[in-house]
């Protein structure tokens, strides 16, 4: 066992060989909320040789996010990330701070700016998704009488990646697509088995990874291999038709990096670890979004007919939406705004990890101390929120009626390790959730009143499975 460094953050002492391990898992928001309440905004959970400090309340987020967030770059070496990315933490989400992090980083924001004209025009590629994605949603609902809107948003929101990374979307029905749709969402599944959005922290429990390992461990070891098989295949592709003159998408940019630097900053297992890292990281957080935002306009219909007021002003019926509309519909980007807030996905984001030694709350922590970002304290704060509880798009407007942002609300985490996909995010919700709304009403399935707003967890918070009714606007 290990011993509290001097001057560390409080927290319960825990339990023999457990520590702490009864705090995590349902419930985790109402746990953390409880022991911020017993040892104040900054304290300590012990679990076998690893002291997790979390923090909660906007004051710390401040300071760990946008003041000072370069001692609280690093990411702690967790064996569930070792078992994924390999012994070297490959890829981006999981990486240590570093140049080779930097320069993953810098090369996805400039193919982003590539595919799109500076930071505009990248939602051509969304847009060229719509189409199908209305396609898809009128031949469900016209089959049938109820819908889950599930596998739609998977395939919308997978495409937009694959047309980033590979140079192609799929069509719903294409079946490589659909081989790679079933990869990605068994790791989630499998994520889901070992205590969802706490299962990194799980993995450090002892002798209860002998447990998990060999079952769900392996299965999620499967699918990631699995994933970059898919990815390793259309590598080759890539090196055997691309032209250096007219790199196409992030794997012919990153091919020509590899080649043309001489420094170690680029290797073709590297880019695998990195664009399986886009696929897990950049669909289920959006598709899991996409349907909280679809329920909570099935359970407030008057804030629903209020966007389909604007859009019907704005767009009309026939005009695909751009990604510039969101500044004359406010009250549509509020109320995104407002789903993410309210829906609070990701309630630990990905944690972070000091890099150096650092005093945070008066308190001392070593370098490596894990960090855990406790978001509900923020997004539900009664001191940023007026009724936290409540779903509420005016949060994020003034009195002008115009957007605004709000400093406690940071769903895609800060910091130098801020949401790499926060742009293509932004633009994939406003885009779908808009041209959903446009083409249809939607409705709770007869006999039903209000869908169930609590969350399960699965690799995010989701919202339990549901089934809607969805009526032609036309
Ligand atoms: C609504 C959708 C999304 C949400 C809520 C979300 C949220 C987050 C959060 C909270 C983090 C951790 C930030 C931190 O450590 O402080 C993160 C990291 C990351 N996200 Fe997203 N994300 C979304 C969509 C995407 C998309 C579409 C991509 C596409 C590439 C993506 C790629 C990443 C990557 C690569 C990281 C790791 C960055 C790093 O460690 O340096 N995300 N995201």
């Amino acid at each position: 066992t290990m011993t509290k460094p001097k001057n560390f953050p409080p927290g319960p002492v825990g339990l023999p060989f457990i520590g702490s391990f009864h705090l995590i898992g349902p419930n985790f928001n109402k746990k953390i909320e409880k022991m911020a309440a017993i040892y104040g905004n900054i304290f300590s959970v012990k679990l076998k040789n690893m002291n997790f400090v979390c923090i909660c309340g906007y004051d710390l987020f401040a300071e760990v996010m946008n003041e000072n967030p370069k001692p609280y770059s690093g990411r702690p070496k967790l064996l569930m990330y070792e078992l994924t990315r390999g012994p070297n933490l490959e890829g981006v989400v999981v990486g240590q701070h570093g140049p080779r992090l930097v320069a993953q980083r810098k090369l996805f924001h400039s193919v982003f700016r590539h595919l799109g004209i500076g930071n505009k025009n990248f939602d051509k590629i969304i847009v060229q998704e719509l189409p199908e994605f209305v396609e898809s949603i009128e031949n469900m609902s016209e089959a049938n009488q109820t819908v889950d809107l599930t596998s739609t948003f998977d395939c919308a929101v997978l495409n937009v990646l694959a047309y980033y990374t590979f140079g192609n979307r799929y069509s719903y029905g294409d079946e490589k697509f659909k081989w790679l749709i079933h990869c990605n969402n068994e790791f989630f599944k499998e994520v889901e088995q070992v205590f969802g959005v706490a299962f990194t922290i799980v993995s450090f429990i002892p002798y209860l990874h002998k447990i998990w390992l060999p079952k769900a461990g392996k299965a999620i070891q499967y699918c990631c291999r699995e994933l970059e098989a898919f990815i390793g295949s259309e590598i080759e592709y890539h090196k055997k038709t691309r032209d250096q003159n007219h790199p196409r998408d992030f794997i012919d940019f990153y091919l020509e990096e590899m080649s043309s630097q001489s420094s170690k900053l680029f290797s073709e297992s590297d880019l695998r670890k990195t664009v399986l890292d886009f696929f897990q990281a950049g669909t289920e957080t959006t598709t899991t979004t996409l349907k909280w935002a679809v329920l909570y306009v099935v359970n407030n219909p008057d804030i629903q007919e209020k966007i389909h007021a604007e859009i019907d002003e704005v767009l009309g019926f026939d005009k695909w939406p751009c990604y510039e509309d969101r500044l004359k519909m406010p009250f549509t980007e509020a109320t995104i705004m407002e789903v993410q807030r309210k829906a609070n996905i990701a309630p630990i984001g990905v944690l972070h990890s000091t890099n150096k030694a650092v005093k945070l709350g008066g308190y001392n922590l070593p370098k490596g101390t894990c960090i855990v970002p406790c978001y509900h304290s923020i997004h539900y704060s009664p001191k940023h929120w007026k009724n936290p509880n409540q779903f509420d798009p005016t949060n994020f407007l003034d009195a002008d009626g115009k957007v605004g942002t709000r400093p406690a609300f940071m769903p895609f985490g800060g910091g130098l390790r801020i949401c790499l996909g926060m742009n293509i995010a932004k633009q994939e919700l406003f885009l779908f959730f808009v041209t959903m709304l446009q083409h249809f009403k939607l409705q709770p399935p007869p006999g039903v009143l209000k869908l169930d707003e609590k969350y399960v967890s699965g690799g995010t918070l989701q919202p339990k499975s549901y089934q809607i009714v969805v009526k032609s606007r036309r």
